[in-house]
């Protein structure tokens, strides 16, 4: 879902000034295609035609500048050029800066209004020390003169120009000095709160973005007007008991249907640490979106509805307790937190909560869950007893133990490996305005990149240049594994980049795979089969050509060579053959696969 599309419009003058000084620009006469010649000369003919030959300030090299810089939008160029002029005179009168377009709210400002948050945001230190790696600070940039603003500008645009036409279009350059993001990181490590995505998963109604809506609610993420206004609005639609969900819930067909469709994610932080939440939906026709989300996951949530006969029907066969559970163990998710929710229904029975305790402990044991690496925490979102805050006194006396937020702070996020080649599956493509005409956003997975490279998107094998980083809605000139990213990216079309895409480095990427061997948990009865592929939300249709073993759940030795079949519950080893479009996978590359609507196994790439 785009509800995180908090979109930046860039100033180029404050683009421009982080990249200020020789070094970082090179390459200035680097000349233009051909086509964007011919667009430049149109433009500037146009441009001339409505505002003259008379004004001095406006320069043939100002208008080029402008062009480029709006991308050739001649009516942008115009306004732009014909306020520059105003405001210049104004600024003469002022002895101040020369006019820029017109700047964005401070994103910092708008994320911190958004979030309600007071004081420096812990990520505003790694953040902060992402930035510093430009060699300047916010008053340093203000103090610029409009002469090194100009110079700026004239050297940024240069070195975003495009190259000598080839067969593919060559995306722009921004040379400038390479960063050593490892060593970058490691100074900033112990100054950061870690990021840690969680994933909450669970039965349909189990209760999930309420409990998450609570979350943000109770630990000053969302404020009392907004909970007031979900509650008329959710009421007028004979919902009320969704105006918390809502928080999660924000399409249209979401609220109607009162059903979690998309991942939603939302961010909040704590003293300790800084999470993400995906709101997975729990209704089996979105099991893919699911899938996406568990695939970037450092733990899980689950929550179960424990009013009587709901937990059963989330555990049988076709309830997604367990069809989740699996999914995100197969996923590499090793921690779990279990919410026994809706216990307000049942008076916060203690022996209801040991039943539940009971039964899920002997599930999870046999998914592949260590019992160090699950908790259960006895909770209602729907009150908020037990979330943030402890539980109304004497209403639990059977509980001592922490609540879902402090079981969520001894979670810790799995280490990443920064240092390898770039992967990043696209989570959302859209346009982030005239400057930014082309974001994307996702996880990183493994790896790091900086401002100035040049990535593909693979299974596309377009590339575009990585114009600007955000981390986290903030800039930044550099990103590693597990931080959540836009990058603004120059020199490609927004239809040659898909949701499910892997961002690689030109110099190290993915190579799609036709057939390959998987190891998998198999959740029901595998034969040679025709089975769909999902890696995050992309998906092919395959087949599964050979059952190659089965293997021990405890030390992965082969149990059994070419086995007939593989039972539900198996782990295998097993051959795969892509029969429709290439999916981007490789060795590590975790996928699921599915039969008949139904997810019949899933797990890593051999
Ligand atoms: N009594 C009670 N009701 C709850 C609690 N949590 C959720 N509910 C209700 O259960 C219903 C479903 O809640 P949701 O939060 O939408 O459930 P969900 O798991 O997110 O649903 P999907 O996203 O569709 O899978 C709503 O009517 C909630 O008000 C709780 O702790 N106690």
């Amino acid at each position: 879902m785009s509800r995180h599309k908090i979109v930046r419009t860039m100033n180029l003058a404050d683009e421009l000034d982080d990249y200020d000084g020789d070094e970082y620009y090179e390459d200035e006469n680097e000349g233009m295609s051909p086509a964007d010649k011919a667009k430049m000369a149109d433009g500037l003919r146009r441009i001339r035609e409505v505002i003259g030959d008379d004004v001095p300030a406006i320069t043939n090299d100002k208008i080029e500048e402008t062009l480029w810089y709006y991308y050739f939008d001649v009516e942008r160029s115009i306004t732009y050029l014909l306020n520059s002029v105003g405001a210049t005179e104004k600024k003469k009168q002022k002895k101040t800066a020369a006019a820029d377009p017109p700047k964005a709210p401070s994103q910092k400002a708008a994320a911190k209004a958004k979030q309600g948050f007071e004081g420096p945001s812990p990520d505003d230190v790694v953040i902060a020390a992402q930035s510093q790696s430009k060699g300047l600070n916010k008053t340093q940039k203000t103090e610029k003169s409009t002469a090194a603003t100009t110079t700026s500008i004239q050297k940024g645009i240069d070195g975003l120009k495009i190259g000598e036409p080839s067969e593919k279009p060559t995306p722009p350059k921004i040379a400038r000095k390479k960063i050593d993001v490892v060593a970058e990181y490691e100074k900033s490590k112990s100054k950061r709160k870690e990021n840690a995505n969680l994933v909450v998963i669970g039965h349909v109604d189990a209760g999930k973005s309420t409990l998450m809506g609570r979350l943000l609610y109770d630990s000053g993420v969302v404020d009392e007007r907004t909970i007031q206004k979900y509650k008329q609005e959710a009421e007028k639609i004979g919902k009320s008991s969704f105006a918390l969900a809502w928080v999660l819930d924000q399409t249209g067909e979401e609220r109607t249907r009162g059903v979690t469709i998309d991942i939603a994610v939302n961010a909040f932080e704590t003293e300790k640490g800084r999470f993400t939440i995906l709101d997975a939906p729990g209704h089996r026709d979105f099991i893919p979106n699911m899938i996406a989300g568990a695939a970037q996951a450092d733990f899980a949530v689950l929550v179960i509805d424990s009013s009587p006969g709901e937990f059963e029907a989330g555990f049988n066969i076709r309830g997604q307790t367990k069809e989740h559970a699996l999914l995100v163990r197969s996923m590499g998710v090793q921690r779990i937190i279990v919410a026994v929710n809706k216990l307000d229904l049942l008076h916060w029975d203690q022996d209801r909560f040991d039943e539940i305790r009971q039964q899920m402990t002997q599930f999870l044991t046999t998914a592949g869950f260590q019992s160090k690496n699950m908790s259960f925490i006895p909770c209602s979102g729907l009150t908020g007893d037990n979330i943030v805050r402890k539980p109304k006194e004497g209403l639990v006396p059977w509980y001592s133990g922490p609540t879902l937020i402090e079981e969520l702070e001894t979670a810790k996020p799995v280490a990443k490996a920064i240092e390898k080649a770039l992967r990043m599956t696209i989570t959302d493509v859209y346009r982030g305005g005239v400057t930014n005409p082309v974001t994307i956003s996702g996880r990183i997975e493994v790896g790091n990149v900086q401002v100035g490279d040049t990535i593909i998107a693979v299974p596309g094998d377009e590339r575009a240049t990585v114009k600007g980083i955000e981390v986290d809605n903030e800039a930044a000139e550099w990103a590693v594994a597990g931080n959540n990213v836009q990058l603004h990216l120059a020199g490609i079309e927004m239809d040659h980049l898909k949701i499910g895409d892997v961002v690689c480095h030109t110099d190290s990427p993915l190579v799609p795979l036709r057939e390959f061997e998987a190891k998998i948990l198999a959740f029901e009865s595998l034969t040679p089969m025709m089975i769909d592929i999902h890696r995050g939300r992309l998906n092919a249709s395959g087949r599964i050509t050979k059952l190659v073993a089965t293997l021990d759940k405890g030390n992965g030795t082969i149990t059994k060579k070419k086995p007939r079949h593989i039972g539900p519950g198996s782990l295998a080893m097993i051959n795969i053959l892509v029969t429709g479009a290439p999916l981007p996978l490789e060795k590590g590359s975790k996928i699921v696969l599915r039969a008949d609507g139904l997810t019949v196994a899933a797990g890593v790439v051999e």
